[in-house]
């Protein structure tokens, strides 16, 4: 089957964007694999793929499979993409866009310098919720916020906040964001079996108050260079702690994020960052498995 892509980039976070308002492709997670395949197909962090309204008051629905394969709830990068393309590609006139994903509405706007903003809704805090088995667990307070023990391969402990927004993550404090152990930890805190649903592991230098360096190790996707959600974990974070003011620069390697949080857990988080074209395709998929 030959399909037409659009290959996009929010903060070096990569994606295949497919457009499925005229139908359905009915691509199977293989399928997903091959296109996010930086050898054998296109290459990719994760796919999208834009759909039509399920329903009034929403303009749009927009799925999000990791390189994996793996359907997820959200993705933070992919959203703002999701945006410009939808706007860009004549698709709608809207500037601020309503899209359903997995973990319910959301609402991307595209602001005059040309970045998208996005109101990426209320974080999730209580660990049942992300979901962490914080079961015979014992935290340890950090201002506002609890920090829950992990027990890694090697015996050492590491400290995490679980956070969702919309998907599962988990905070980790480091001195360093260079010279963290992300492609060592990231594994065993990824499918860590205190979350039953893995999580995607974010490592957190702050700089000042108000700027943070970052790098996460994706669920199904391994360390990208930007990670939207996990940004806004990662604030959403350290606001609860009390290390961090409500507006956060956030450097990641691909680039800056802004996140914004009041700190009230009723509040949405909002997100400001790039979006950016990358080029058109068209590529053979081998049939479904
Ligand atoms: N890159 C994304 C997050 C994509 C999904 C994530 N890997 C998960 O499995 O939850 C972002 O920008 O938020």
């Amino acid at each position: 089957m030959q399909i037409r892509f659009t290959k996009m980039q929010g903060a070096g976070n990569d994606f295949v964007v497919l457009d499925e308002t005229r139908g359905l492709l009915g691509l199977s997670p293989a399928q997903y694999r091959f296109l996010a395949d930086r050898h054998f197909g296109v290459g990719a962090d994760q796919i999208l793929s834009v759909r039509p309204a399920p329903e009034a008051g929403i303009d749009f629905e927009y799925a999000i499979h990791n390189a994996d394969g793996g359907e997820v709830e959200q993705c933070g990068n992919g959203a703002r993409c999701f945006a410009r393309y939808v706007h860009d590609r004549g698709l709608t006139d809207k500037s601020v866009i309503r899209v359903k994903t997995l973990s319910g509405v959301i609402a991307p706007e595209l602001v005059a310098d040309g970045r998208v903003r996005v109101d990426m809704g209320r974080p999730e805090l209580r660990p049942a919720q992300v979901p962490f088995d914080a079961a015979g667990l014992a935290p340890r307070s950090e201002g506002a916020a609890q920090l829950w023990p992990l027990l890694l391969d090697d015996a050492s402990t590491q400290w995490v906040m679980p956070v969702s927004m919309g998907n599962p993550h988990a905070v980790l404090w480091v001195d360093d964001a260079d010279t963290a152990p992300v492609a060592v930890l990231g594994p065993q805190i990824e499918r860590h079996p205190r979350f039953p649903q893995r999580v995607n592991a974010g490592f957190l230098q702050r700089l000042s108050r108000s700027e943070v360096r970052l790098r996460v190790f994706e669920r199904g996707a391994g360390e990208t260079l930007a990670c939207g959600t996990g940004a806004c974990a990662a604030v959403v974070a350290g606001i609860r702690q009390g290390l961090l003011d409500t507006q956060v620069q956030v450097h990641t390697r691909g680039g800056l994020l802004g996140i914004a949080w009041s700190g009230n857990d009723a509040d949405s988080v909002f997100m400001t960052g790039p979006a950016t074209f990358v080029f058109d395709g068209q590529i053979e998929i081998p049939e479904a498995p």
